[in-house]
């Protein structure tokens, strides 16, 4: 049997006196990226923390490869990757100076630690600023940095805590792209409290309420769970609303007021596709067409009544 490369039993903690997570079980023996999703608040950089040995659980325990961190941490450590929510960066140092202390934290080898520098800064695309100190970076290759510090080890396992948290629309892009290409050869577990991340990167998900999972599976049972969704339209020449249910695909209608309305899918692009068709040649004088952003409320809401009405 493959052994787990995290496994997460029964983990409770509390600050003071509330619990901030409270019996969390889980296990992961694959390869790729999975999500912790949840609202601010929500006990994910608390797990995450646990699980990295940065902060000691009050109960339950903690395992990475077979290795429990409560009673083995510097072992456990080994296999682990970690960028905190603020990632621990050194300003005054240079980027090569920086991976230089990040490996010496790691314990790496004496004569490991070059070759290492070099390969790390090569995966996250900053050798060219090698030399440069870190203050003088962009956010995004801030970021970079703090995702080299975190894979300098090669560790089997990387967590990030809200990895593209205060970045631009271009270095989300790219900091995405560069997560996608470390879980190709690693476990990564990241946080997030926006929805799209999730399901612009992750193959699984847990969604964290008040220190609880709500929901766990992969993102495909995550979808089929919160379908059907909604768009919004305006038609300025909208038909009998029977005959718009009509298109495959829609589920229901609803008046929104003037020539707005919400429609119910089944498979967004299909669907999208199929009114847009429909509208041009029946001459609905279709204005505006958009998916609905569903809020973590909301998904939380739709979770809930799925679970009751399975
Ligand atoms: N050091 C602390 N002392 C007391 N309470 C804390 C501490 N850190 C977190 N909490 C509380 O524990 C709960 C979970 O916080 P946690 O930071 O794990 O949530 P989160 O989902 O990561 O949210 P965020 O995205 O805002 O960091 C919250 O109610 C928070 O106020």
């Amino acid at each position: 049997m493959n052994e787990a490369i995290v496994k997460v039993e029964n983990l409770s903690h509390r600050y003071n006196s509330q619990w901030a997570v409270k019996d969390i079980n889980f296990e992961l023996d694959r390869n790729g990226i999975y999500g912790l999703l949840g609202a601010n608040g929500a006990g994910k950089s608390t797990i995450m923390n646990i699980m990295c040995g940065v902060l000691n659980q009050t109960q339950g325990e903690v395992s990475i490869k077979g290795v429990n961190m409560r009673t083995h941490p510097v072992e456990a450590k080994k296999y682990i990757g970690f960028l905190p929510q603020k990632p621990p960066l050194l300003m005054d140092l240079t980027v090569e100076e920086y991976l230089e202390h990040a490996a010496g934290i790691r314990l790496m080898p004496e004569s490991k630690i070059r070759e290492a520098i070099g390969e790390a800064m090569e995966k996250v695309g900053i050798s060219h600023f090698n030399k440069r100190l870190i203050r003088n970076l962009s956010g995004g290759y801030q970021q970079r940095v703090g995702i080299a510090q975190a894979i300098i080890h090669k560790p089997d396992f990387v967590v990030m805590d809200e990895p593209t948290n205060g970045l631009d629309p271009n270095q989300i892009l790219e900091v995405r792209n560069l997560i996608r290409e470390i879980a190709s050869e690693r476990t990564v577990v990241l946080s997030t409290h926006i929805l799209q991340e999730v399901q612009a990167l992750c193959d699984n998900i847990w969604m964290i309420n008040q220190g609880t999972v709500a929901f766990a599976g992969s993102m495909e049972e995550f979808d089929g769970y919160i379908l059907p969704s909604t768009l919004v339209l305006s038609m300025i020449s909208a038909p009998p609303l029977d005959e718009f249910l009509s298109i495959p695909g829609v589920m229901n209608i609803e008046p929104l007021g003037g020539i707005r309305y919400r429609v119910q899918y089944t498979q967004a692009q299909e669907t999208m596709e199929r009114i847009i068709e429909t509208s041009v040649q029946k001459k609905w004088r279709l204005l505006e067409i958009s998916l609905e952003k569903m809020s973590l409320e909301n998904v939380f809401a739709a979770l809930s009544q799925n679970k009751t009405a399975r």
